[in-house]
Formats: C-alpha cells, structure tokens, sequence
C-alpha cells in the first residue's frame, strides 16, 4: 500500500517494508533512518528506535524515501499509545489504511515531545544559521498531558458523500472523522460528524476559549459557487439543530484571487469574540471575523502577548511596529503600553485581518493599521519617512521596536533588509517555523544583529510544530 511516489520514479523499485533503527529527530515530524546507504524520513518514530516501516513515498532515483512506522520491535522508553485512533500509524496500518495527518507525536509522552522540540530547534539553528543556543521548550499552563484538546481552531475537508474528514499525511486520501481530540471539547459537542456538508469543500470551527460560543465557516466548492442559494438553503436545514451559540457562514471566494471572500451569513453572527488575558497587562476582547486570524492554541494568545510585552519593553512615547499583526493582537497591548503619545503601526496583508484590526484598535488612536504587505509597506517608509502615514511614510516617527510574526514562510531577505534599513532599536521576531527563522536569524546575524533573547514555546502538543519569540539587538559599531 504506498500512498504516492515524490520523484515520479517508480514506487515498486522500493522494498514495501524495511527494518531499521532510527537517528535523531528532524525538523517536519519524522525521525532520520538510513536504510543500504539511503536516507528515510520515518514518521511515528522515536530516536533509537527499531522499527518496522512501511514504505509511502519512493523511487529509485529519489534521495531520500519516505515512511510510516508500522511495527515497533525495539520501543523507546518514552513510547505510549497514540492518544487518536486515526492518526496511530500503528493501528491505522494494521486495520489497512494510513493514519490522518496532524498529531505525529502523539506516540511520544509530552515531556520527552519538549525534549525532542527543543533538539530539532537546536539542530535547525546550527545547520541552517550556523548558531548556537542552548533550548529549553516549556508548555502552557493547564495542558492536558495527553497533549489534546487545546485547538480552538480546526480545519476540516469534506468526503465526496459529504462528510467531516481529514487527509492523510501529503496526500490527497480523505478519512471521515466522528471526533477531533486535539480541539478543546467544546468542538465535539458540535457534533459537526453527524451532517451532510454536500457542495463544501473546507470546513472551518472557531471555538473560543472559555465560551460557548462557536463559528463555522462553510467554504462552498467550485460547482455549489454556481448555486449559492441552493446551498445555502441546504446548508441552513443541515446546521440548524446546532447548539445555540453557533454561527454558521458561507465564505464564498470573490471572482479573482487577489478579491477579499464574500461572507454570507446562514445563522448567528459573522464573527466570534476572543477574551484575552495577559499576566501584566490586564484583558482585552477581540473580534475576529470568519476570514480573520487567530493564534490557535487556546493560551496562545495570552502567553505570546505575555512574551512579546518582555521581549519588546515597550514604554510611553516609543514607536512600535506589528509586522504581519493580524487582528490587531499585539498592537492592543503595545499600543496601551505605549501610551496616547506613543504610536503602534499594524501592518497586515489579509483585508478581512487589517479591517478585524481597525475593529480592534479602535479605542486606541495611537493605533494605526495598515493594510498591505510587509514588504510593501516598509518600502513605502524607507523611500520617504517624512511622508504622513496616510501617504505611506513613516510621518517622521523613528522606530524604537519592530514586532514581527509572519506565516510558516518567514520574512524573507527583502523584509529582513528593509528591517535592518529602518535601524529599530530592537527586533522582537515571533516564530512558528524553525526552518524560516533560522533562515532569517541567519541574515539577521550576518547585517550585525545579536540575539539576546530565546524562549520557545510547545503551542502546538502531539504536533511537531513549536512557537518561539526572540529578541535581537544590534551590535555595538
Ligand atoms: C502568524 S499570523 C500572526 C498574526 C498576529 N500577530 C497574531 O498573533 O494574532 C501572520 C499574519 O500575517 C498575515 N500575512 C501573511 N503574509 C503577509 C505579508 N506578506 N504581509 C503582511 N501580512 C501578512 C496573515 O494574514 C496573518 O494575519
């Protein structure tokens, strides 16, 4: 059974199963094997491990293979039963399917999980920065030690037949679910397994932490866009014995790529509130509409805005900039901490996010919110800072602090320049890749930055993925 073939080479040239004992653990989830002198990418391993894995992804000419662990011959001592039935690559194999994506360290207790995060973080720094640091990886407070239940975000495909489903690791096969365990319960008492979503293609649940409220946003397929009043009167039947509380809307996409979605509302309301509360700096509620952004651990928000307010020392009279700042997270806090005198430009690409921001900021003045990408923007201040900024100047402010917390893909040279161009007086980067921050931290370093702070946080438990906050200064000339 192999799931799909990376190199185009054929698959059969692979050995179906292989024996082999397993090295560290990389970055992406999987654990390094090497297997007649060719490197496996083994997932739902454990570092020392020896294993039985059955070949996915292959081809003669391919350089690495890829594979699922599907018999343990020699367990680490740190190995339990996986917490989710469907993504048990153990289980998942014996019954003759492939385990669902998303929970690949769910065979791993939750200590060792840190320890291994805190490894890989390690590791990607020295092999793509060329630095080193010594990484400690501490969890939220009042995680389960199952590691589940804390998404109050969750994304969802939809069988051909219409039903709640998930894909395989790099693959297109769907696997209808009836729970998700690592969504806070609230999620499964939507009972959202039990309709027909016929004509969608995506579907996604807000569930805010400590509320019973929840959003679904129904994203129609490519056909149903054709007949939106027919789904939306079926999508109206399907989701009206949902609890009271739940919203549900259509997120139909505009007719161009760049063109925000139009949202259609079948019930409730279009957005949902988030409550934060940070340690020091009192609590704020957000609006976060359907096609918005939040972070989604349940505690994210709070711990991230807790590090970001110690990384960044923000104090009245100072300039800060929120690159990529989403609905206006950080800039709320920043902006109270920096006070009426004080300024906080909010940049962000997504309209739906930038106007969620403008909603959010609106008490604060000192706030401002720019809708456009990083690199635009900040080519905007650095050709003219005296320009106001409506003109999109920097209206003469110098820049004390730059916030930055970009998508999985990083910032990218052209931003890291423009960055170090603007000469703040410190960059606080907020991470959710190591790859792409190590990338950066790398530029960063090279145009004379020093990094003076590390913490990285397990935001994301059973996953491989790991948040990080650092703090980088300048190096004396
Ligand atoms: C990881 S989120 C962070 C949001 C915010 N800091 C928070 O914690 O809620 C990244 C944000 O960057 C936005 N984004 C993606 N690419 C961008 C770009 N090139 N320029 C500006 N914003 C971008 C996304 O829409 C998203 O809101």
């Amino acid at each position: 059974m192999t799931a799909h073939s990376s190199s185009g080479a054929s698959a059969q040239t692979a050995p179906e199963l292989i024996e082999v004992e397993v090295g560290p653990m990389a970055h992406g989830g999987h654990c390094v094997a090497r297997h007649e002198g060719r490197v496996v990418f083994v997932r739902h391993a454990i570092p020392g491990e020896i294993v039985r894995v059955l070949i996915t992804d292959a081809g003669e000419k391919a350089r690495f293979w890829r594979g699922d662990v599907v018999e343990v011959l020699r367990p680490s001592e740190f190995r339990r039963t996986h917490q989710w039935k469907l993504a048990d690559s153990l289980r998942a194999h014996a019954a003759g399917r492939h385990p669902v994506g998303g929970a690949e360290y769910g065979h791993i207790v939750l200590p060792h999980q840190r320890r291994l995060k805190a490894q890989v973080f390690r590791d990607t720094l020295q092999r793509i920065a060329g630095l080193t640091f010594e990484v400690h990886v501490s969890g939220a407070d009042g995680d389960d030690p199952t590691g589940l239940h804390w998404r109050t975000r969750n994304a969802f495909a939809v069988t051909p037949a219409g039903r709640l489903s998930m894909h395989v690791h790099r693959s297109s096969i769907l696997v209808p679910v009836r729970n998700m365990p690592l969504g806070v319960h609230r999620l499964d008492e939507l009972k959202l397994w039990d309709l027909n979503f016929t004509g969608i293609e995506r579907v996604e649940v807000a569930t805010p932490a400590g509320s019973d409220e929840a959003l679904v946003v129904l994203t129609p397929t490519e056909q149903a866009v054709h007949d939106i009043l027919a789904l939306s009167g079926r999508m109206h039947q399907q989701t009206s014995r949902l609890p009271e509380g739940t919203s549900v809307v259509l997120l139909v996409p505009g007719p161009r790529r760049q063109d925000s979605p139009e949202i259609v509302r079948l019930r409730g309301r279009t957005w949902v509130q988030e409550t934060v509360e940070s340690t020091h700096a009192g609590r704020k509620d957000f609006r976060i509409t359907a096609d918005g952004f939040w972070q989604v651990h349940r505690r994210a928000p709070a711990l991230l805005v807790d590090h970001v307010l110690a990384a960044a020392q923000p104090s009245a009279g100072q300039t800060v900039a929120d690159l990529y700042g989403g609905a206006g997270l950080f800039s709320a806090f920043l902006a109270e901490a920096v006070g009426p005198d004080g300024t906080v430009l909010s940049v962000e690409a997504s309209p739906g996010a930038s106007r969620d921001a403008r909603r959010n900021l609106h008490a604060a003045p000192q706030a401002v919110v720019q809708n456009g990408t990083t690199d635009r923007v900040l080519a905007g201040w650095l050709r003219d800072r005296n320009a106001s900024l409506d003109e999109g100047g920097l209206g003469d402010h110098r820049l004390d602090t730059v916030v930055l917390d970009p998508p999985r893909a990083g910032a990218g040279q052209r931003v890291v320049e423009q960055i170090h161009q603007l000469s703040p007086g410190r960059v606080v980067y907020v991470s959710c890749d190591p790859a792409s921050f190590a990338r950066d931290l790398g530029q960063f370093t090279q145009l004379g930055w020093r990094t003076t702070g590390l913490e990285v946080l397990d935001l994301y438990p059973d996953t491989h993925h790991m948040e990080s906050v650092a703090v980088l200064e300048r190096v004396e000339q």
